[in-house]
């Protein structure tokens, strides 16, 4: 790592002053690259001329879709990674700024189709491709570089489990034992050591930040979980389907995959693996007409003589120290609005009028904390970098 120390250039983020190869503890060999003079400059990306400034260069599977995008829009504030490679289906060929024109500010390369990507090229990926299409392109991808997937590809641990849910068979079996299943909070400590990080879905996200903490101290019981969620309509993606017409979900709401929904196993895994027993939910999501934002509101059964006010205390200590999961002073009501676009979690805890229940709620932004903004903060974690960065904004209300 010495020669780290030639690019000790000071740099000022989050209201600190850092040296340079502070931030980045990434491998030798990446720092030696890194501490080029050339290096430190300007890139040209394989696909078009659009140069970045910046140190880290990020590639972009499936930067045409909603999660694609809102990676852009964040990493426009992100001092370090600069998006090099991005690339479509339909819209190969595309510029970024004709499909999205709100990122017109930004100097963006070129759409281009996966197949024709160079990713020697790039030192990171996020891969925002529909379930069923990643498992075949990461498997291809070098192994240098480090990945957040935001899809469902990797995220269930059980190949068997997988192929029952998804109904297809698993693509890349050995890959999957590698892979960190990247619920920050949680397992940060794993998620540093990581190559390939399997994002969360968003309802799982949602759902496992209030009750890990409090089945992990066993204040509730495993069994009788009741989850009634609803998500806003980006959640579905930007693929034109007839349910998510307007006139389909405009003045109503909808339930969905009920019994059903691909996310129970999800839930389940992490769930039990906290319980150290078999823990079963009963979940049914809702499509909301709203863009964005996403409620689980949980009902759940308190272990004997435990209290609402010992699973507050409970979650209370659990966060305390966490800059993105919040729960609120006791009694106010999380809502969508007050983390729409930001990577924020609130919740809190209410009791129930039934003795010894109690009802959960907690509220993120589907395409943020739920997507986008969770797979930026387990990148910064995977390469070294306060986990916060490009993440501090304020969400946007009303
Ligand atoms: N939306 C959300 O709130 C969340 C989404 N996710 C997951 O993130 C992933 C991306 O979601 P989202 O951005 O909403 O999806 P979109 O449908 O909006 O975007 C999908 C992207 O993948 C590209 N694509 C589609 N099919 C293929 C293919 N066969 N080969 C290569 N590229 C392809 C599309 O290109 P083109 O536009 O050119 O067709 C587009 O860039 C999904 O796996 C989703 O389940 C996870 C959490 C939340
Ligand atoms: C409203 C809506 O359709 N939401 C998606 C979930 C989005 C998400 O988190 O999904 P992945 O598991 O696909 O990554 C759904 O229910 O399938």
């Amino acid at each position: 790592m010495s020669s780290a120390s030639t690019i000790s250039s000071i740099c000022f983020e989050q209201g600190c002053w850092f040296k340079r190869e502070r931030m980045i503890r990434v491998s030798d060999k990446r720092v030696k690259r890194l501490a080029s003079p050339s290096s430190l400059s300007f890139r040209v990306s394989a696909n078009s001329s659009v140069k970045s400034e910046k140190d880290i260069r990020i590639g972009l599977l499936g930067a045409s879709g909603y999660t694609g995008a809102e990676i852009v829009r964040l990493l426009a504030n992100h001092p370090h990674f600069g998006v090099t490679l991005m690339t479509a289906d339909r819209k190969a060929g595309q510029s970024m700024e004709s499909v999205f024109p709100h990122l017109r500010a930004q100097k963006l390369p070129r759409l281009i189709s996966v197949k024709d990507a160079d990713f020697s090229t790039v030192d990171a990926v996020f891969c925002c491709l529909p379930h069923g299409t990643t498992q075949e392109i990461i498997k291809g991808l070098p192994t240098a570089l480090k990945i957040v997937d935001l899809s469902a590809d990797f995220r269930l641990r059980d190949i068997s489990e997988y192929e029952e849910w998804y109904g297809q068979p698993h693509q890349a079996v050995e890959l999957q034992k590698e892979v960190v299943y990247g619920l920050t909070e949680l397992s940060r400590e794993d998620i540093k050591k990581a190559r390939l990080v399997a994002n969360p879905g968003c309802y799982p996200t949602s759902i496992q930040l209030p009750l890990v903490p409090l089945l992990k101290a066993n204040l509730i019981k495993h069994e009788n979980i009741i989850i009634d969620a609803k998500s806003g309509v980006s959640g579905a993606g930007r693929g034109a389907k007839e349910a998510n017409l307007y006139s389909e979900i405009a003045e109503g709401i909808s339930s969905y995959g009920v019994t059903r929904h691909r996310h129970v196993p999800e839930i389940e895994q992490g769930l039990s693996d906290v319980a150290q027993s078999k823990v079963t939910v009963s979940f049914t999501p809702h499509l909301m007409p709203m863009i964005r934002g996403m409620q689980s509101t949980i009902y759940v059964e308190m272990a004997s003589g435990i209290t609402t006010k010992n699973l507050y205390q409970q979650l209370r200590t659990s966060y305390e120290d966490e800059e993105f999961v919040k729960v609120l002073d006791e009694g106010a009501v999380p809502r969508t609005h007050n983390v729409r676009g930001s990577n924020y979690c609130f919740m809190n805890v209410f009791p129930d009028r039934i003795p010894g229940r109690a009802i959960i709620i907690s509220v993120i932004d589907n395409l943020v904390k739920g997507a986008s903004g969770q797979a930026l903060q387990n990148l910064n974690i995977m390469l070294g970098f306060p986990e916060t960065t490009g993440l501090l904004h304020q969400p946007v209300f009303p």
